[in-house]
């Protein structure tokens, strides 16, 4: 199979990351690639240093040591190469969509400001990738907090960029809203090739869509690797103390305070939600060798149903609730 080696478009070399005055190094001697088409979600601890390190690699403030290289080299402007999506507030919340997205055009026209045909082919591409095109005439205090950060990001991408930098993108929003961004970054990675790098919270969203993790946290460095390598190595209960929560199984631990024993028979998503049931009810799942005399089996006809056999008493249900109203009968 060809072995084609992916661009990169961002790294460093022996990177520290902080505050001079008072000093405070917050991540020292990173040695960080962002290559072209990769998802990279930034992960650590509040107050690890996250923000500080975006602002760093977009070029918002001056490394403690070490560098940072960008594709296009060192004589391309910065607007050129990377966009930045931070976290604070836009002032002029009374323009459209469609002018806070031309804004991403500013850094490359000349001094009369005018937008040229090429520029406003990148708009239209931009506001189609953000599919924000049913609101691009509406004032930005008019849109949901879902629908500025797509348009954020719509601005991002008519920068036309080899990299994109979000700091938070997902704060404040809901679950749906969440899961959208984070998917459009990721689809926005793969189908434009560009290096997009997310600083994030949301590890459960993260470890589902990110091609790579930045990991902050254990004595001021930063640990890369795959979502689920990292997982399979323990690295990110280590850095994030996760209490009551298995990130291996990626369920929470819960009390087996019934001392009840039920063999569970059956698979896929139903066998899930039974045994997440089962379990947050304080039940025991047997394992082959467990003796126990109830056993719930799962069948699949039209509907989900349950059997449950309780010695030489079986009956049929078709909701977990009736389950287990006669699981503690
Ligand atoms: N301008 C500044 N001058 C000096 N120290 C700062 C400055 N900005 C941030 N800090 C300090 O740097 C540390 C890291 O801040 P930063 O915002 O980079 O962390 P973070 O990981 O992004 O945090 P969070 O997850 O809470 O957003 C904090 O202790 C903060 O107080």
């Amino acid at each position: 199979m060809p072995h084609t080696t992916p661009t990169i478009a961002l790294q460093t070399h022996g990177l520290t990351t902080g505050y001079d005055n008072p000093v405070l190094h917050l991540l020292e001697n990173m040695s960080l690639t962002l290559h072209a088409g990769e998802l990279v979600c930034l992960m650590g601890p509040n107050g690890v240093g996250k923000s500080t390190l975006m602002r760093t690699l977009a070029g918002l403030q001056q490394p403690l040591a070490g560098s940072v290289t960008l594709a296009g080299g060192a004589g391309m402007p910065r607007e050129h190469q990377v966009a930045v999506v931070l976290t604070e507030k836009i002032a002029g919340m009374n323009m459209t969509v469609y002018e806070l997205v031309t804004f991403g055009r500013y850094p490359y026209l000349d001094w009369n400001m005018r937008l040229r045909e090429e520029d406003k082919k990148i708009i239209g591409q931009a506001i189609s990738q953000t599919r924000i095109h049913s609101f691009t005439h509406k004032k930005l205090y008019e849109l949901s907090d879902g629908q500025l950060q797509l348009v954020m990001i719509a601005r991002a991408l008519a920068q036309d960029t080899a990299m994109i930098l979000l700091d938070e993108p997902t704060a404040h929003l809901d679950l749906n809203n969440r899961v959208e961004i984070m998917k459009l970054l990721q689809r926005l990675a793969r189908d434009t090739g560009k290096a997009i790098l997310v600083a994030t919270h949301e590890l459960d969203l993260a470890l589902q869509t990110a091609d790579i993790l930045w990991v902050a946290g254990k004595d001021k460095t930063l640990v890369t690797g795959l979502p689920e390598d990292l997982v399979l190595q323990g690295t990110l209960d280590e850095i994030f103390q996760l209490k009551g929560f298995d990130l291996k199984t990626g369920q929470i631990y819960h009390t087996a305070f019934r001392n009840k024993t039920v063999a569970l028979h059956g698979d896929g998503y139903i066998y899930r939600w039974t045994r997440n049931a089962l379990e947050r009810n304080g039940y025991t799942i047997a394992t082959a060798s467990t003796p126990t005399d109830i056993t719930l089996s799962i069948e699949t006809t039209d509907h989900p149903a349950w059997r449950l056999q309780r010695g030489t008493e079986t009956k049929v249900y078709s909701s977990l609730k009736e389950v287990l109203q006669t699981l503690t009968l």
